[in-house]
């Protein structure tokens, strides 16, 4: 099965350079930028437990123009959310009649946004639990744990992506598991204006409230609208809000395994304020602010929260309080 990573970035090249490590055919579609350093250093990956994967620059098959689709069997879609629509029409330019289409993305409806292009097409929703580090160097560091599902479908993919460094299961819930990462991934705002590390922040008990409170504030949306949730961690979803709120001694007890984090992971969102990239918070607060008006569900916490990013993205980010983002 020949695969091909839309979107050579910080998961594209993760999961790109273990399946190719683990001698899978593997094509990267990605911009000049990246895809520059890759052709003169190399792709090297890299976890928190020890792994080490490194393929030369001569071993990496790379494109910056969407031709490349046409040859993959499996393509693997990690562009941002706001670049789904284009890369679907990329895809549907390109790609074989029988190409399974995985999207890798965090949020939610990426997967509907690929079929309302590729209506013939097996398209799949994944949820994607881990932290990857990019480096500028071409290194790409893999900072938290947890396995890829993906949801179900006619043709398996656990053995085809289950490779060293990458576990891999297939789910017929991935809407639940999806929302489930969904509500982790609400603290990317916050992670990206507080300007700390993950660990950090969540050593900080303010800080963990706010994200509790947020957590809690979309969890009575997603209540009102009936979406089955799936957590991440073995707690009852609706537990996760107070256990943030303990005091930190007892918090670093209970949720030890949280707490298993490189000490440089920051979210991708806090990468994408770095770089003065436009962020995905259209699709996480953005969606719960729309859900919940649709649902006369308030969501102060969440739309302060957009707008405070929004600032960001137009002014350039200045680290923030959690007092100062309550409003
Ligand atoms: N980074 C992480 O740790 C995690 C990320 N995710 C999710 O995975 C998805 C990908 O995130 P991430 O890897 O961080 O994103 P990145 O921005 O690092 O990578 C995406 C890359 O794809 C490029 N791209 C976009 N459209 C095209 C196109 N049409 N053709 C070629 N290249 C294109 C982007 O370029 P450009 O910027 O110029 O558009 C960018 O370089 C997101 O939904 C994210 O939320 C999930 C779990 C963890
Ligand atoms: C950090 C993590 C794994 C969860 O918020 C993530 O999904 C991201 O960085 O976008």
């Amino acid at each position: 099965m020949h695969i091909v990573v839309a979107g050579a970035g910080a998961i594209g090249c993760y999961v790109g350079g273990l399946l190719a490590h683990a001698g899978r055919e593997v094509s990267f579609l990605g911009r000049p930028r990246i895809l520059d350093v890759l052709g003169k250093n190399g792709l090297r990956v890299s976890d928190f437990s020890g792994l080490e994967a490194q393929l030369s620059a001569q071993s990496l098959d790379l494109h910056n123009t969407p031709e490349v689709l046409g040859r993959g069997d499996l393509i693997l879609v990690c562009v941002k959310s706001a670049a789904t629509a284009e890369i679907a029409k990329q895809i549907a330019a390109y790609a074989k009649p029988e190409a399974i289409i995985v999207s890798l993305q965090n949020g939610m409806g990426h997967a509907d946004t690929l079929r309302k292009e590729l209506p013939n097409h097996d398209v799949r929703a994944a949820m994607v639990p881990f932290n990857v580090v990019p480096s500028d160097k071409g290194h790409f560091h893999r900072a938290t744990s947890g396995d890829i599902v993906i949801g179900a479908g006619p043709t398996p993919l656990g053995k085809i992506m289950n490779v060293k460094g990458l576990g891999v299961s297939e789910s017929d819930e991935i809407e639940a598991v999806q929302w489930g990462k969904f509500l982790l991934n609400l603290n990317n705002a916050p992670n990206a204006l507080s300007g700390m590390t993950l660990h950090a922040q969540l050593l900080s008990r303010p800080w963990r409230r706010l994200m509790a409170d947020q957590m809690a504030e979309a969890l009575r949306v997603l209540k009102a609208h009936n979406c089955p949730i799936r957590p991440t961690t073995p707690l009852p979803v609706g537990l996760v809000p107070h256990i943030l709120r303990l005091p930190t001694p007892l918090f670093r007890r209970i949720a030890a395994k949280m707490l298993t984090i490189d000490p440089q992971a920051r979210t991708s969102m806090a990468h994408d304020l770095m770089a003065g990239r436009k962020t995905e918070v259209d699709a996480l607060q953005g969606r719960i602010i729309a859900m919940g008006q649709e649902k006369s569900v308030p969501t102060p916490l969440c739309q302060g929260m957009l707008a405070a990013i929004k600032q960001a993205e137009e002014n350039g980010a200045t680290p923030q309080t959690p007092d100062s983002l309550r409003g």
